[in-house]
């Protein structure tokens, strides 16, 4: 199981600097989608210039131009870029076809899909390296969480490896745990905490199952 960070509300400068005090303890850390807008892949290339040794995932959230948009974030530095379920199986299969040229991986979101497990097996025979379901920011401010839609892609995902997004903190960090992702992904988790290196830490040892949730 790999823990990524989520920076979102940061700019360059800033994320350089939360990545700093937590890289000890992350495995992947994502480029969020509100930083792609503000600053470009320009902050894909810059992170993966400071911290060569950690995967770096662009959080593009491709809808259309699959190929192209992939072809873009790779050749920015990013290691694994993202594309949402809720698109067409021909901008999937793009961004899949893309991908494997360059070298990288598609991690497909599937916020706001709605018959899950139907689309999750689509996908999962469309190639793509990692399945992820995602609470988004506006749900999670009306209380919903991901966990029950960790367990349905959990059953029927036989080839990609399977993610949760959304919300996620220390104290719900163990009933994630407990479905067994191959990926957790953090972002206000760690990136709101006074102290983000204990928190990364604390999170680091119950992800690899260190301690017991
Ligand atoms: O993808 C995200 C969101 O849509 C904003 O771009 C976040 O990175 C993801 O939700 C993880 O962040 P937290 O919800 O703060 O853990």
């Amino acid at each position: 199981m790999e823990l990524q960070l989520a920076l979102d509300l940061v700019n360059i400068p800033e994320a350089k600097e939360v990545v700093k005090e937590v890289e000890a303890h992350i495995d992947i850390v994502e480029i969020g989608t509100p930083v792609v807008i503000n600053e470009g892949l320009k902050a894909v290339k810059e992170i993966k210039q400071a911290y060569p040794h950690l995967k770096v995932l662009a959080d593009l959230k491709i809808m259309d131009a699959g190929a192209y948009e992939v072809m873009k974030a790779s050749e920015a530095g990013a290691d694994i870029i993202t594309v949402l379920g809720a698109t067409d199986n021909a901008t999937i299969k793009g961004a899949v076809e893309e991908a494997k040229k360059q070298g990288t991986q598609i991690l497909v979101d599937m916020i706001n899909v709605k018959d899950l497990e139907q689309r999750a097996k689509e996908i999962d025979a469309l190639g793509v390296d990692y399945i992820c379901v995602h609470t988004g920011y506006d749900l999670q401010a009306e209380g919903e969480n991901s966990f029950q839609q960790l367990q349905t892609i959990k059953r029927v995902v036989k080839n990609a490896k399977t993610a949760i997004a959304g919300g996620i903190k220390l104290n719900t960090l163990p009933e994630v745990v407990q479905t067994q992702p191959d990926l957790v992904i953090v972002g206000g988790g760690i990136t709101g905490q006074q102290d983000k290196k204990a928190v990364a830490a604390e999170m680091e040892l119950l992800i690899k199952q260190k301690i017991h949730a």
